[in-house]
């Protein structure tokens, strides 16, 4: 496998406040590689630091290949068009906007839209394509789909999937488990500056357990389970529930939360 992007000692930080601390990790060409962590772990540091965006105090990060970066929100003018911008990052690339392209990231609907006129979800859209502008080999998005609906963050990751299925290799940083284990081939978990894990989603899950919350909310409050067969859980709940005549509202099932796995991976237990 072809190296796209190697990481050897980073460290930096900021004053007394050391963020990253010694991170080694590799990415490979064609990959989608997800930085996980909680808030102020270090993710949008060490992908700044990737981008060359901050200086890292020490280590050293190669790059194989040409990269493309989804900006932050609010990055851009308020008043610059979607088509405008998009005119803007190919002149900058010295080449012209791909009809194809802005085809398929949906930036056709709101072209002539002013950049404070967009929705999030929008702007997120208009960011990746004008990331993919000069036709990069390696993508780098901080939190892709933050701040999206459901539909929009399917949306966002069908064209993940799609510049995967093209060759592209990307770097995302996520604190949401769900959306990594559907879309990335490996991850780095990120605690506290450290690289606390690096592998795939079946590792992972060979690691903490492959546990889903359900919370259900009827009449008589909010009832939680723990489960590793929803299907059948979910089944023998709902007859349950049916059979005591408790009317059910609403269900909620996830994947518990990163701060769950991390606690059971640092005490080496399941769940
Ligand atoms: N410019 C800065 N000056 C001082 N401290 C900073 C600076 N930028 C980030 N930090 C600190 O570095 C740590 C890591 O921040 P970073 O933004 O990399 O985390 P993150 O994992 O991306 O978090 P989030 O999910 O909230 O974006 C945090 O404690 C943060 O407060």
């Amino acid at each position: 496998m072809n190296t796209a992007i190697e990481v050897h000692g980073l460290t930096k930080q900021y004053g007394n406040h050391i963020v990253l601390k010694n991170l080694n990790f590799t990415v490979y060409e064609g990959e989608i590689f997800a930085l996980l962590g909680v808030n102020g772990a270090g993710k949008t540091t060490t992908l700044e630091c990737i981008e060359g965006l901050k200086k890292a105090d020490g280590g050293q990060i190669r790059i194989n290949g040409k990269m493309g970066i989804q900006l932050q929100s609010a990055s851009l003018p308020e008043r610059i068009q979607a088509r405008e911008a998009v005119s803007l990052f190919a002149y900058w690339n010295q080449t012209e906007p791909d009809p194809g392209l802005l085809e398929t990231m949906g930036i056709q609907e709101f072209a002539k839209k002013q950049y404070v006129q967009l929705s999030t979800g929008q702007k997120r859209r208009l960011h990746l394509a004008l990331a993919l502008i000069g036709n990069p080999d390696i993508l780098i998005l901080d939190e892709p789909t933050a701040g999206l609906d459901v539909e929009g963050r399917i949306v966002l990751h069908e064209q993940i999937r799609q510049l995967k299925a093209q060759g592209k290799t990307m770097v995302l940083a996520s604190h949401d488990m769900a959306e990594v284990e559907s879309l990335c081939d490996r991850i780095g978990i990120l605690i506290e500056g450290k690289l606390a894990f690096v592998g795939t989603v079946a590792q992972l899950n060979e690691k903490v357990g492959k546990q889903y919350n359900i919370s259900i909310r009827s009449e008589a409050g909010v009832a939680q389970f723990a489960t590793e067969d929803i299907a059948e859980t979910l089944l023998t709940l709902l007859a349950q529930y049916k059979a005591e005549g408790k009317g059910i509202s609403d269900i909620h099932v996830d994947r518990g939360s990163l701060e769950q796995h991390f606690i059971s991976m640092t005490r080496g237990e399941k769940g």
